[in-house]
């Protein structure tokens, strides 16, 4: 029989749960609940569970750097699926402290706005038209921000975050849908040394990191040739800081190709050949969201 899998993930009641709970809805998987996003890749990396679910990556807001950040200096988990998922943010406090006389809930009583800084981004037009004076704190997690709510009545302070929150940390949904967009999704990554095999997925992808040779004029023109005259169509690119010297970048691209075919095997060597560093963080299945 083969052992139960596990996966870390945030909190229980946050948007990363409940994509989670959408991912893995047909399998037996543990869940492991940690506090913050380091724990989150630490638990992993320490072979203490299978997986790690990160957001990576929004609609509104675009890449979470902190989190690319973990997953390309900090740890070296492959990824091994990626999944879209839809978010959507509810303001959450005690109405018995936050509404006015006639029951509905009053802006010029809260005082602050807690949540995580992606469902902070997501909601900042409803806060500026409705909530302006409000100060904003953004925490580790939307279902932090639900229980520091919580643990502080009286001083009008209200969280954005999941109705599943809510309900299990006893609070009250003020206002459902708060998101400044419908179409508000977030890409989470499955990363982790154990391979994961499920099925039917219609998209292959392959991430790679791309670091240039210092003394070769035009090599990202190269890099992106490349791709471009084998046909190889990529969903991302973005550079971000080496951080190991002022002014050096790294490339991060998503390639809708799997490693398997041989054509991108082919392109990586040949960006490999005019002195480009490839460090590849896994070729994957992607999964788009189907509905609940
Ligand atoms: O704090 C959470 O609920 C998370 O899972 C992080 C997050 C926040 C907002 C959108 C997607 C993920």
């Amino acid at each position: 029989m083969s052992q139960r899998k596990s996966v870390a993930l945030l909190p229980q009641g946050t948007v990363s749960d409940e994509a989670v709970r959408y991912m893995f809805r047909n399998e037996d998987v543990d869940f492991v609940y940690c506090k913050m996003i380091a724990d989150v890749f630490q638990s992993t990396a320490r072979g203490l569970t299978d997986w790690s679910v990160i957001p990576i990556e929004n609609t509104i807001d675009g890449s979470v750097s902190l989190h690319i950040d973990w997953l390309v200096h900090e740890v070296d988990l492959p990824i091994r699926a990626e999944w879209v998922f839809p978010s959507i943010q509810n303001l959450i406090g005690s109405a018995s402290e936050l509404s006015a006389d006639d029951g509905q809930w009053d802006p010029s009583k809260i005082t602050k706005i807690m949540s995580h800084p992606v469902a902070m981004a997501q909601c900042l037009q409803f806060i500026r038209a409705r909530i302006p004076h409000a100060e904003l704190e953004t925490l580790s997690s939307t279902t932090e921000a639900v229980r520091t709510v919580k643990n502080n009545p009286g001083q009008g302070w209200a969280a954005l975050g999941t109705q599943s929150a809510a309900a299990f940390l006893e609070l009250d949904v003020l206002e459902t849908g708060v998101t400044d967009h419908d179409n508000n999704f977030t890409r989470f990554l499955l990363v982790g040394n154990t391979p994961y095999e499920l099925q039917g997925a219609p998209l292959q992808k392959t991430s790679i990191l791309i670091t240039l040779p210092e003394d070769y004029p035009g090599a990202l023109h190269q890099v992106l040739s490349a791709f471009s005259w084998r046909r190889i169509n990529l969903s991302k690119i973005e550079s971000r800081p080496t951080k190991k010297k002022l002014g050096n970048y790294y490339f991060y691209i998503d390639i809708e190709l799997s490693m398997d075919t041989v054509l991108l095997p082919a392109a990586i060597a040949e960006i490999e050949a005019i002195g480009c560093q490839v460090r590849l963080l896994g070729s994957y299945p992607s999964f788009p969201f189907l509905g609940k």
